[in-house]
């Protein structure tokens, strides 16, 4: 396949547990990050999301880190942790009303029911929340989706569906660090791999 520009772009950063780690990532580029438990790895993508405080040099687009407000760092660069928070009861209250065509049809792509937007928080299963969280992700239009282990709680067909649309939505000049415990998911999906070690990454 051939990749585009350059996206993102990470240059000794350093965090809590993290670094030093230079990575560069092109549009349309999908990397995974392999590791033991504890290794560093959900550390590292709250430190690209901005979400814990990091040291070093990262931009976007060619846009520094420090030039763009942090909200908008993290809508654009968008953290899907391993378990998603909620801050609504319902499905359809994490959606703005502009937003919920496309997310009715990404959950229809991600084989979630057809009546999910009008169920409560509390009653989905962990695999409908787990995907559930990629459309909420999904709808707000990011340039670079940080996914940890976005496919942990699934079936062999939710897992197939969720990887089919990663691999589509990221050819649209975007880009994805994935982090995930299988190496046969890490060889279907990444164009790279990294195996993440005290906190330092190395070609896997
Ligand atoms: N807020 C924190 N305070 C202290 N230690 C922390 C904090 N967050 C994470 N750690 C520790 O940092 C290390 C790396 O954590 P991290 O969650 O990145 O692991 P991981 O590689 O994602 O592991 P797993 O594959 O089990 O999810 C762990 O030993 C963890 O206990």
């Amino acid at each position: 396949m051939m990749l585009q520009s350059q996206l993102l772009s990470v240059q000794e950063l350093n965090g809590f547990g993290v670094g030093p780690v230079s990575i560069t990532l092109a549009a349309g580029e999908r990397l995974a990050v392999m590791g033991a438990s504890g290794a560093g790895k959900s550390l590292l993508l709250r430190l690209l999301a901005d979400l814990d405080p990091g040291e070093g040099k990262v931009t976007l687009a060619g846009e520094p880190r420090d030039a763009i407000a942090a909200a908008c760092w993290r809508r654009r660069v968008m953290l899907v942790p391993a378990q998603a928070g909620w801050w609504a009861s319902t499905v359809s209250g994490h959606f703005e009303l502009s937003m919920m065509d496309t997310a009715v049809a990404t959950a229809a792509r991600l084989l979630l029911p057809p009546d999910i937007m009008k169920r409560e928080i509390r009653v989905l299963s962990t695999g409908e929340r787990q995907r559930l969280a990629l459309v909420r992700a999904l709808a707000r239009q990011p340039e670079v989706l940080l996914l940890d282990e976005p496919t942990s709680g699934l079936d062999p067909a939710a897992t197939e569906a969720v990887e089919a649309l990663l691999v589509e939505w990221s050819r649209e000049r975007k880009a994805i660090v994935m982090v995930t415990h299988d190496a046969m998911q890490a060889q279907r999906m990444a164009h790279r791999t990294f195996t993440m070690n005290r906190g330092r990454l190395m070609p896997a």
